[in-house]
Order: C-alpha cells, then structure tokens, then sequence
C-alpha cells in the first residue's frame, strides 16, 4: 500500500533497474486490456470500449489499452478521446499517441495552435516520440474559455488515422457531427464543446468507459475541463473501467470531488494506493485489481513473489506521504497459522483470561470468550464480578467462570486485581488476559488495570510462570511459522521468547502476562496515558485494539483526525505504547513497534455491528496463547475475524452478527490453512490479484 510519493520512488528505483517508463507503460496498459477484456469483453464495433485519455502518463496507460484492443478486435472497437492538444504531449504519452495512429485506432483530441514550423497532415505521425516539433508545451489542459473552433491539420496531424488510412480534412465530423463518423473522422482536433458532444454520443453506445484521464499525477481537484468530461462519462451510467485509480481520487488520502467516477473496476499499478481504501475510495474505486507491471523486487513491491493475493510492500520504507504497508494475503497468514502437534493438550493451545462484564455488559465478555475458544485456545476464562458469574456462566459450558471481588453495585473492586492474579497462579500452562470488554470505567476496574499493567507499582517476574511451558511438548513448534512467509515477511512470525510472555511482581501480587486491550480497557489506558504503557514491567507483550473513537482518546487527537491519517494513527499508537496496535475500521491496520504496517482489507461492511471488537480481542488472545508472538497474533487474528465475517454474510454488507461470525471462525480458519481465499489463481490472469476478492459468504462464491 502506497503514498503517491513512494510511487514516484518506486518509479525512479525501476527505471535505475533499466526498466525505464516504455516497457512499465506497455506492461500496465496491455495488462490491463487483458483484465478489461476478461471482466467487461468481449468488444466489438457493436460493443465498443470508449477510453478518456488525459495528457499525462495515465493517459498514456489508456493509450496502450486501446492499441491492444484494437489488435484483438478491430480498430472500430476501440475509440480514444485525448483531453489534451495532441501537440503538446511529451514523453511516454507522446509516443502512444503516435503508435494509435499506427494502429489505426480512432482517436479525437482537443484543437490546438500547431507549432511553428510543424509538418501538417498525415505524415506527421512519422515523427513519433517527440512530440516535438509541435506546439509549445502547456502547463494546463485548455479550459472551455480557451477552447478554439478544430483547425484543419492540426492536432489530428501527430495522431491516429483510421484503418483506411488517414483522411482529408474535409472528411472531419463537423462540431456536433455525428460522432458515428469517428472511422472516418478519427484523429481529429476538437473545440472543447464538440469533443464533449462526440465523447457524450460515444459513452452512451459504450459497452465499458476506460478512465486514464489521471493517474497519480493529480494536483488537487479536477480543473474545470477535465470536471466535464468526467460529468459526461459519469451522466452516462456505462460501467466505468479506471486505470490505476479512478480520476481525481487523492491517491493518498482517497478524498474525491464529486465528478469523480464511481468506477465499477479499478486496475491500480505496481501496488494499490492508500487513497484506494481510505476515505471515499473504496466506493469510488469499485472492485480493486493490483496489477504487476514488473518492478524489480528489490523495490520491496508487486504482486509476483506472493503465489497469493495483492502483496504490496514499501520501496524503501516510504517516503512522504504516509508511511507504505503490507496488504494482508492468505499465503502470508497461513504460513503464521500456529500448527498442533498430534498429541496436543489443551495446555498446549494456552488459557486465555477474559477480564471483564459488569452488569448489563456481560454480553461483551461472553463474546470474546466465546471467540478465543473457536479460535483455538485450549481453555478459556470469564473473570468477572461475582454479582453478573451466573449470567456469565451460561452460554457456553466449555468456557470457566471466576467471581472476583465486586462492590454494592456489581462493579470491579480494586481487590479483584490480585484475586484474579491468585485464580492464574493456579493454572499451568501459558496464560494471556484479554481485557476490556464490558469492564466499565469505574474507580474499581481503573485500579485493576493500572496493578495488572504493572503500572501501579514496581514489578518483578512472576516465579510460576517458569513451570508454565512444563505441560507442553518439548519440541512442540508452537506456530512458528516459515520464514519469509509472504506477505509478511515472515518476521511476525518469530516466537516471543519464553522469559518475555510474562513478567510481574511478588507471587503474592498482581502480575503481568501477555495481554490484549480493548473497549474499556483501552479507555482506562488513555486515562492513565498511552506513553505510559511503554513502562509496563519486562515489557510483556502487549496488543491494543481501538476503534478509531478509543484509538483518538488514546492519541489525544480527534476521531475525525484519526480516520482522515489511519496510517499514521496506527503507527503512532504502537511507537507510543511499544505494542501492537490494531486500529479497527473499513481496512483494518495492524501497527508494530518497529514501524511495521499492515492492512487487512478483507471483511464488509456488514461487519459494522455490535460485539465484533470483543470477538476480535478474543481471537487475538487465542492465537497468543497459541504462543503466536503479538505482532503474529493480531495478523492472524485479524484476517481471520474479516474472513469469517465474509463467510457468515450472505452477501457484501448484509448485517452480520457477532455471534455468526464467531461460528464461522473454525471455517475461516481451515479456508486460510487450505489457501483458497481469493487465491490470484482464480482470476486466471499472471501478475494480477484482487486487492479484495469478491465475498466468499454463503451463496457469493468466488467467480
Ligand atoms: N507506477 C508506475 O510505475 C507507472 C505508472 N504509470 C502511469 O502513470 C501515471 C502517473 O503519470 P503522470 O504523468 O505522473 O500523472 P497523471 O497522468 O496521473 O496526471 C498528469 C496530468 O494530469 C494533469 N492534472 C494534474 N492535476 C490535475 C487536475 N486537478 N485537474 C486536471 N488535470 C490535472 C496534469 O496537468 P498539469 O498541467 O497540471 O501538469 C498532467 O497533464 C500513473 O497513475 C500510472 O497510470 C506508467 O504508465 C507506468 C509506470
Ligand atoms: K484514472
């Protein structure tokens, strides 16, 4: 996942490589004709593929498309309107539009002066590659004021003929002509307004509108004139098929004017962009396909090297912008998967604690219990206040109940800190807390978290947590997964060592263990500070898991804040606290302490319902206690979490409830180890995945 700046440093580090900008263009633009043709094709002179060019090198990548549609169907399949002076093109974009007029593809273009000295009529296509010669350059496209009536042999001249070769001038569609004449009349030079009307006639008898008018290369909003065509190509209600992101889309914080086009596939280059997924991309940016255009692997990106789905990784670490990330893929989280021996015990898989439920809220605690139990936790714990154990106890009969110390009112005492200290000394095996969900923001439960953080006093190891591995297998591999596993490195992956799961203090006092934060949990941490969480005794492992409401009151930012700079918000919350963050959201990020980021960006908006947070902490404190070091653990956990949500919607943002999702969790899992979600084989097509495949759920199978 890409910020515009390390695109450009992506694209200096491929053309350092000697993969300069012809042979990217071709790739991007032929790879996408493929993709086009396998999702909208086939074309024909009666099913045409209309393409608005723009005069950068995202016009260029249409260009390419167009030449290769051309080839497999016929010149009249194809037609180019270029929103620029065809003699004012430069480099890359110059030289396509030179090679259409080879094609013979139909082409019409703004009017614009020639230059001095320029060849006029056909024979300047014999010229190709310059664009020189031609009119002077200009910083702008023409705006409607500058628009000029076509002046004979002008801009048609650097540009495509039809395949009956080129045409007198005479022959040209008069402005408002019928557009139908674009064979005969093809390369042609327009005034504004007449281009306007010929692109409007051509869009309506379209079987798909191929967006290249901007790329990566947008300043700001669209500028007038480049507002109307895209006014014309959205009026027209013809499937909208962008190259590399739909025109006008910020690329880094995925804001969009309003005439940006709500593109039904976007074809996005080398990796996906942030503004894909961030703001109103994703509804802009419709089905998303990452597209390999053979950037060198050293430049740390492209889809090749996984096997799997849309891995894109930072060139260089990012620079500017927002900081690049890792998209999450099948491959990558299967190689994490932790793996049971066959003589596994339950001790083997850990005994995750769930700290939390008070009255009227032990829903959220039941929820995460009930999560961490399908996600693979040997055994599981509900510590709650002794008033709501019995409501606690109900639901499941393989989940425990302890009844900590409570006050009149059924809330957390500040003795319950040391309670449920002494109940996890009687345990063997790994112990991981989850806590958070349903605890309240009571004096009582302030008092625990700040003694089970280790934050209220000066803390030493815990002397049981030496036996705690005693009941596990010697050799048990305790999920370590492969190293280099795609799409994640395989660093993640690394097993915490054993002194680092658990540090604390006195036997007889409270005691740290591995832990995930959420919900209350994390509103009590902001309370006492998110810096101050870098403190905790023998920094144990630690995984917070905000929404971006608790993520801005950790930050000491505003919500609004937070979601316009996800990136950045989940980096800062991990640096801060030394831990893992998770900050929860359409595009989940996965934050290390290293600087490490991730973005999940499967799941659904139907996902957005209550109890999903006290699931995911659950499963997080699953996979810990499956011995996944925390980074690992939040991966897993939330690709797994966002897939299940796949499965138990029956189709893309019909509400899902927790307790469904947590069903699915077993399945989810198996699909993950199986790898077939979204695998970049089903699409058939080498070097391109989707960035999100399409819903698995029950009755949307992949297609
Ligand atoms: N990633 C890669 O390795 C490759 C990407 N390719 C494609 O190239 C584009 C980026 O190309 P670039 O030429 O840098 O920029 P664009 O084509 O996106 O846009 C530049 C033109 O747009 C005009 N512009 C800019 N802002 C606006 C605006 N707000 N309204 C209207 N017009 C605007 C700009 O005009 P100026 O007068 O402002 O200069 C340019 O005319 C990338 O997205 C990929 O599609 C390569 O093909 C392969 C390698
Ligand atoms: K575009």
């Amino acid at each position: 996942m890409l910020s515009a700046a390390a695109v450009r440093r992506g694209d200096r580090l491929a053309a350092d490589a000697g993969l300069g900008g012809p042979v990217l263009m071709e790739t991007a633009g032929r790879t996408a004709a493929t993709l086009l043709w396998k999702v909208a094709g086939p074309f024909s002179a009666r099913q045409p593929v209309v393409v608005l060019a723009g005069g950068g090198n995202n016009g260029g990548d249409g260009m390419v498309l167009a030449r290769w549609v051309a080839r497999w169907a016929g010149p009249a399949a194809v037609k180019v309107f270029l929103l620029a002076e065809p003699g004012r093109l430069r480099g890359e974009a110059a030289v396509q539009w030179s090679l259409l007029a080879r094609a013979g593809v139909p082409a019409f273009a703004l009017a614009g002066e020639p230059a001095p000295g320029a060849q006029q009529g056909p024979h300047q296509h014999q010229n190709p590659g310059t664009g020189a010669g031609a009119a002077p350059v200009a910083a702008e496209f023409p705006e409607p004021g500058a628009a000029r009536p076509p002046a004979a042999g002008s801009a048609g001249a650097a540009g495509p003929h039809t395949e009956t070769g080129p045409q007198p001038a005479a022959d040209r569609p008069a402005a408002g002509g019928p557009p139908a004449a674009a064979g005969a009349g093809s390369g042609v030079g327009l005034a504004v307004d007449p281009f306007l009307d010929h692109l409007e006639a051509a869009v309506a008898r379209a079987r798909v509108v191929v967006d290249a008018l901007l790329g990566v290369g947008v300043r700001g909003a669209p500028r007038p004139l480049a507002a109307r065509a895209l006014q014309v190509v959205g009026a027209a209600g013809v499937p909208v098929f962008a190259l590399d992101l739909p025109s006008g889309l910020d690329t880094d914080t995925g804001e969009a004017a309003p005439v940006v086009p709500r593109a039904t596939w976007t074809a996005t280059f080398a990796a996906a962009k942030w503004g894909l997924v961030l703001g109103q991309g994703p509804e802009r940016a419709g089905q998303v396909f990452v597209v390999d255009i053979g950037w060198p692997q050293e430049t740390g990106t492209g889809v090749g090297g996984t096997g799997g789905e849309a891995e894109a990784g930072a060139p260089g670490g990012g620079t500017g912008g927002f900081p690049s990330a890792r998209v999450l893929d099948a491959a990558g989280v299967a190689a994490l998967l932790p793996r049971r021996p066959w003589d596994a015990h339950k001790g083997w898989a850990g005994h995750v604690v769930v700290a939390g439920g008070r009255p009227g809220q032990v829903g959220a605690a039941v929820l995460a219990g009930t999560a961490a139990l399908q996600a693979g936790a040997g055994t599981v714990t509900l510590a709650v206040p002794a008033p709501v154990r019995t409501e606690a106890a109900v639901h499941r009969p393989e989940i425990m109940t302890w009844a900590l110390p409570a006050t009149a009112g059924g809330e957390w005492d500040a003795a319950a800190a040391t309670a449920l200290a002494q109940r996890e000394r009687e345990r063997r095996g790994r112990v991981v807390r989850v806590i958070g969900p349903g605890l309240g923001q009571s004096p009582g439960a302030a008092a625990c978290l700040a003694a089970w953080l280790g934050l209220d006093r000066p803390a030493a190891r815990d002397p049981a947590e030496g036996a705690s591995d005693d009941d596990r297998p010697a050799d048990a591999p305790h999920g370590r997964p492969a190293d280099g596993a795609p799409g994640t490195d395989g660093e993640p992956g690394a097993r915490a060592p054993e002194g680092a799961a658990a540090a604390g203090s006195a036997a007889d006092g409270p005691v740290c263990r591995p832990t995930v934060l959420d919900a209350d949990g994390l509103n009590l941490a902001a309370l006492l500070g998110i810096d101050r969480l870098r403190e905790r005794p023998g920094s144990f492992p630690l995984v917070l898991t905000p929404h971006p409401g608790e993520a801005a009151r950790l930050l000491g930012w505003t919500t609004a804040r937070v979601q316009a700079e996800r990136p950045r918000a989940a980096v800062e919350l991990a640096r801060r606290a030394g831990a893992v963050a998770v900050l929860k959201g359409a595009g989940t990020l996965i934050a290390g302490p290293g600087g490490e980021l991730y973005i999940c960006t499967r799941g659904h908006p139907g996902m957005a319902s209550a109890g999903m947070g006290d699931a995911l902490a659950g499963i997080v404190g699953a996979f810990l206690a499956q011995g996944l070091e925390p980074l690992a653990a939040a991966l897993v956990a939330v690709f797994v979490h966002a897939l299940a949500g796949e499965l138990a919607a029956p189709a893309e943002g019909i509400p899902v409830q927790a307790t469904q999702l947590i069903a699915r969790l077993p399945e989810a899992l198996d699909r993950i180890r199986r790898g077939s979600p979204g695998s970049a084989a089903a699409l058939g097509i080498p070097g391109v995945a989707w960035l999100r495949p399409p819903l698995e759920g029950d009755g949307a199978p992949v297609s």
